[in-house]
């Protein structure tokens, strides 16, 4: 079957590249082989490391309920942990962040049937020429190989009509669910930066201006995959962002996360959030905090689906060290440049990405 890549020439790397559900289903069906363009021969994450229970007991659990206690000493222990967990990990699971079990429920359910629809109706929903919003449209990260998943982007925040006329219509309840959660997720969001904010001495202004951005939710839908081991359902790469909130659906694991050279399974915990901390987090904090690399693997037998909220600043928001956070010894030590957000997509956008290597443009020259 021929690999349908049609580069959008308007919007950076953003392209429309086939159906990997409809190819998934049709390789099922015993209707040919995976394109070679998925497949990584050197790449063996192994059956046994995605269904195996992984040991991640490290990976930090942070209770957002403890964050906000009214004592004292509850609250300042854990604010602790959350502030290792961004230095050491880049990465922690949520729990207790009072988004209603139900609420969950619901917005998984609708988001599968949503995938369940017929190709040609979901493609109804496909994003405008140029546009990003809706299903199908990816970014092109790495030009050599396509990853085994599809995608449906809706900006949630600012929640207004501009960008509510992309949310899907089907399931009827869809629409409905999708605003109370981004709510629900603005509102964990906002609760964790002014704790993270509070943690590192920020000025209430500066956590307001932080926080006055865009949240976009990637809703991603990886089908099992007969060789697994040898795809991607993501490629390596960090995220741009603040802070990302993601809900893996189900039992159902894929997130690997680089620590220390090796790739570490994030455990699937129901309901839980993974949280991690975005480059632009790392930027403010002259590299305190540290955005990590992170991949997907997917399975041979279980479909496996993905609610991303990435939190990213305005437009005009000016990224880079903020002086008040270095200490009197760093004070000309700044690790990265000053630019706006919009300049630094454009930096993002205009290289090779691999993992992290686009920070690499983002470095101060010492
Ligand atoms: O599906 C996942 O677990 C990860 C998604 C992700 O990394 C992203 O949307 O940036
Ligand atoms: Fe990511």
């Amino acid at each position: 079957m021929a690999q349908v890549v049609n580069r959008n020439e308007s919007w950076g790397k953003s392209i429309r590249v086939e159906n990997v559900q409809a190819l998934a289903d049709m390789i099922g069906g015993g209707g040919g082989e995976i394109p070679e363009i998925y497949i990584r021969p050197e790449l063996d994450v192994g059956l046994t490391d995605q269904e195996a229970a992984i040991d991640d007991h490290n990976l930090p659990v942070i209770h957002m309920n403890r964050l906000l206690d009214p004592s004292f000493s509850v609250s300042t222990e854990e604010s602790a942990k959350l502030d290792y967990a961004c230095k050491e990990w880049g990465f922690f699971q949520l729990v207790n962040h009072g988004i209603d079990g139900e609420l969950i429920d619901k917005m998984e359910g609708d988001l599968k049937e949503f995938f369940k629809l017929p190709l040609e109706e979901k493609e109804l929903f496909a994003p405008l020429p140029g546009g990003l919003q809706g299903y199908g449209q990816k970014l092109l990260v790495n030009e050599e190989k396509l990853e085994w998943h599809d995608l449906l982007f809706l900006i949630t925040q600012p929640l207004d009509d501009r960008n509510m006329k992309f949310w899907p219509t089907n399931p009827p309840t869809f629409r409905s669910t999708l605003e109370r959660f981004s709510l629900e997720l603005k509102r964990v969001l906002k609760s964790l930066f002014e704790v993270i904010g509070m943690k590192l001495g920020l000025k209430p202004e500066v956590i307001s201006r932080v926080l006055s951005e865009y949240q976009g939710l990637r809703m991603h839908y990886y089908p099992p995959c007969p060789k697994a081991s040898k795809v991607l359902g993501l490629n390596p790469h960090s995220d741009v962002g603040i802070l990302t909130l993601l809900l893996q659906v189900g039992d159902v694991q894929g997130l690997q996360i680089k620590k220390n050279g090796k790739w570490l399974s994030v455990e699937a915990i129901q309901h839980a959030l993974v949280v991690n901390v975005g480059d632009v987090l790392e930027i403010l904090t002259n590299g305190k905090y540290i955005s990590v690399e992170h991949r997907v693997t997917v399975s041979n037998k279980k479909e496996r689906l993905s609610i991303a909220a990435h939190h990213r600043p305005k437009p005009d928001c000016m990224v880079g060290p903020l002086q008040e956070l270095l200490h009197e010894e760093e004070e000309h030590n700044y690790n990265y440049k000053t630019m706006s957000y919009d300049e630094y997509i454009q930096l993002y956008l205009s290289g090779k990405v691999e993992g992290k290597s686009h920070m690499n443009s983002m470095r101060a020259n010492k």
